[in-house]
């Protein structure tokens, strides 16, 4: 970078809050939301929504649960205008919901924006105008008594147009737009005389909005200037105190959340955080952050991916693979270390019953969200054998040995290195399939009988005799054997006639799915005297014969 271009640039000043008390605080309910996806979120699209779209985006946010919602900004375009028509026209608007529509503190706008309304039960008007140092010189050219008077002017037409439409309950929002590059005591000045206008009471509060238009500064200054703003306003009982905060330092949840701390009570953003620039503040993130701190939301997320799709199609733009709690990548691990700490959590969380969620690096339970378990862990060279494990365990139903795992970790490692992308779960499949399922080459069962059994209580007794036909190439060799039960006895039978020594280390076995046609598999471990050791696995109906196929497996991974 150009070492002068920073001279440009001096440090926001510090907010004179030595008392701060909201860094003590915490949120511990959901602030009133409004989405403002219909008016700030659709301002800032390449193709702003058709009525058709807008339609439908507003079904979404009611069926989310917001109760306030932004409709548009009525006198700016005929879409905006024939929409809010519609809603009302068409009784469209839920009764528990509010409408709000925006205007700037302008005459004509004003009436028009009171005509979009006609007929409405109840709405809330929501007038602004910039009050910043910056916009009062560069672009009103206007001295703080002429800003002043411009906002009063507006509220007063708001209070004369309301009495042309006795049938609508309006209530009323202010915003100082650009508030946080206002010197603070002016814009407590040109709220004050607002509210001197319109005359809000406890029993009907006037909505104060307070933006940070642009995110000027860092999180923890926006707070304090929400908590100087409530510390000293005269009628503060009166006042809903509303956050509105844009992304351009990518600090807008922050933000927010601080600001709550501070004093704010409501909250206005869209979803997934689009808006001009950077975008405002994301509502989704901001409501599910809450959620995994034990809060309710009071929003119904639990279908992220409806949400992702209907916005996608409406907004015409992505959502980020990696965008909180949303993205496509946000629930999967491919770094090995990961996979097995997930992996681990997720079988201690099966079997818990704290009710609490606690598997690490998931801060929330992708199904809380409607995702699926199935994605958690995906597989690339960076994966290791817990991921491994989890994929054939969750979506095969294979629960391997523990000791197991390195080797076919290892398997699975010398693939994805061979084919240097990650691999589907249908191909770590094949992997163990063709490993251990279907190499049936020297060794293949071909028949096997039980001749005589002896049970003994104590087990000390127990034997059996056993014959099997074991394909070799294209010979069939039939061999008997004795031992302590038939896995041992065709054991010594194929030491005795085929292969010659061997030690079984280790067995494991487990149903692989339920009902009268349940299938078993078992998991053997072998060990040459020369000390190479393999597993095998085997799956038949028959315990039995699923680990006398097990052996097999090994003994084939041998060669
Ligand atoms: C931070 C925000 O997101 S605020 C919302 C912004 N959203 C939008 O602007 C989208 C919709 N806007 C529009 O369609 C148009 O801008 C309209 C219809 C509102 C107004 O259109 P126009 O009057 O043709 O143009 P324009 O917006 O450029 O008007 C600028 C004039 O309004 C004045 N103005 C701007 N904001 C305000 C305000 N809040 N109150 C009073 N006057 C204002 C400007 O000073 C300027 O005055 P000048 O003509 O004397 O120089
Ligand atoms: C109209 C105001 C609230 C606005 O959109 C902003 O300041 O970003």
């Amino acid at each position: 970078m150009n070492p002068e271009a920073v001279k440009k640039y001096r440090p926001f000043p510090k907010i004179d809050l030595p008392q701060r008390t909201w860094p003590n605080k915490a949120i511990n309910t959901a602030p009133t939301w409004c989405s403002v996806d219909l008016r700030d979120g659709n301002q800032a699209l390449i193709q702003p929504m058709s009525l058709q779209k807008k339609l439908e985006m507003f079904k979404l946010l009611t069926d989310m649960g917001f109760k306030e919602i932004e409709v548009g900004f009525p006198s700016a375009s005929q879409v905006e205008f024939e929409f809010t028509r519609t809603l009302i026209e068409e009784n469209l608007i839920p009764d528990d919901v509010l409408i709000q529509v925006l205007t700037q503190a302008r005459e004509h706008l004003i009436r028009k924006t009171y005509e979009s309304i006609r007929g409405a039960k109840e709405v809330i008007v929501h007038i602004y105008n910039s009050t910043s140092t910056l916009q009062r010189r560069t672009v009103f050219k206007m001295n703080r008594k002429e800003i002043i008077a411009l906002a009063v002017e507006g509220a007063k037409l708001l209070k004369e147009e309301e009495q042309k439409y006795p049938e609508t309950k309006f209530r009323y929002e202010y915003s100082p737009e650009s508030f946080t590059g206002t010197e603070l005591d002016f814009a407590l000045e040109i709220c004050e005389a607002v509210m001197e206008v319109m005359k809000p009471t406890k029993d009907n509060r006037l909505i104060l909005n307070l933006p940070a238009t642009v995110e000027l500064s860092a999180p923890n200054i926006y707070a304090d200037q929400i908590e100087w703003f409530c510390n000293n306003m005269s009628n503060r009982e009166a006042a809903i105190i509303s956050l509105h905060a844009h992304n351009d330092r990518g600090c807008a949840v922050a933000a927010t959340e601080m600001a709550l701390m501070a004093g704010g009570e409501r909250v206005e953003g869209t979803l997934f955080g689009n808006g001009e620039r950077t975008g405002n503040v994301d509502i989704v993130t901001l409501a599910l952050n809450m959620f995994t701190q034990g809060v309710d939301p009071k929003l119904d997320l639990s279908d992220i991916n409806r949400l992702v799709d209907v916005y996608e199609r409406v907004c015409r733009l992505p959502i980020h693979p990696r965008h909180p709690y949303a993205g496509e990548l946000v629930y999967t691990a491919f770094s090995g270390s990961h996979q097995d700490a997930i992996n681990k959590g997720m079988t201690a969380y099966e079997v818990t019953d704290s009710g609490l969620w606690e598997v690490p690096y998931l801060p929330i339970d992708p199904s809380d969200v409607g995702r699926t378990y199935e994605s958690i862990i995906r597989i690339n060279s960076q994966s290791g054998k817990g991921g491994v494990a989890y994929i054939m365990d969750k979506e095969f139903g294979y629960k391997m040995p523990k000791n197991m795992h390195p080797e076919f970790g290892t398997i699975v490692q010398q693939l994805t290195d061979k084919e240097g992308r990650e691999l589907l779960s249908k191909e770590i499949f094949a992997a163990f399939e063709s490993t251990y399922l279907t190499a049936r080459t020297p060794y293949s069962l071909k028949g096997f009988n039980v001749i005589k059994r002896h049970i003994d209580d104590s087990e000390k007794l127990s034997s059996a005799l056993i014959e099997a036909e074991v394909r070799i190439g294209e010979e069939v060799k039939t061999i008997t054997g004795k031992g302590n039960g038939p896995l041992d006895a065709f054991c010594s039978a194929m030491k005795n006639d085929i292969t010659g020594e061997f030690t079984l280390c280790s067995y494991h076995e487990h149903a692989l799915n339920g009902g009268s046609a349940a299938r078993a598999a078992a998991y053997i471990e072998i060990e040459k005297p020369e000390g190479h050791k393999a597993w095998g696995v085997g799956v038949d109906t028959d315990i039995i014969v699923a680990s006398i196929k097990a052996v097999l497996s090994a003994l084939n991974r041998k060669k």
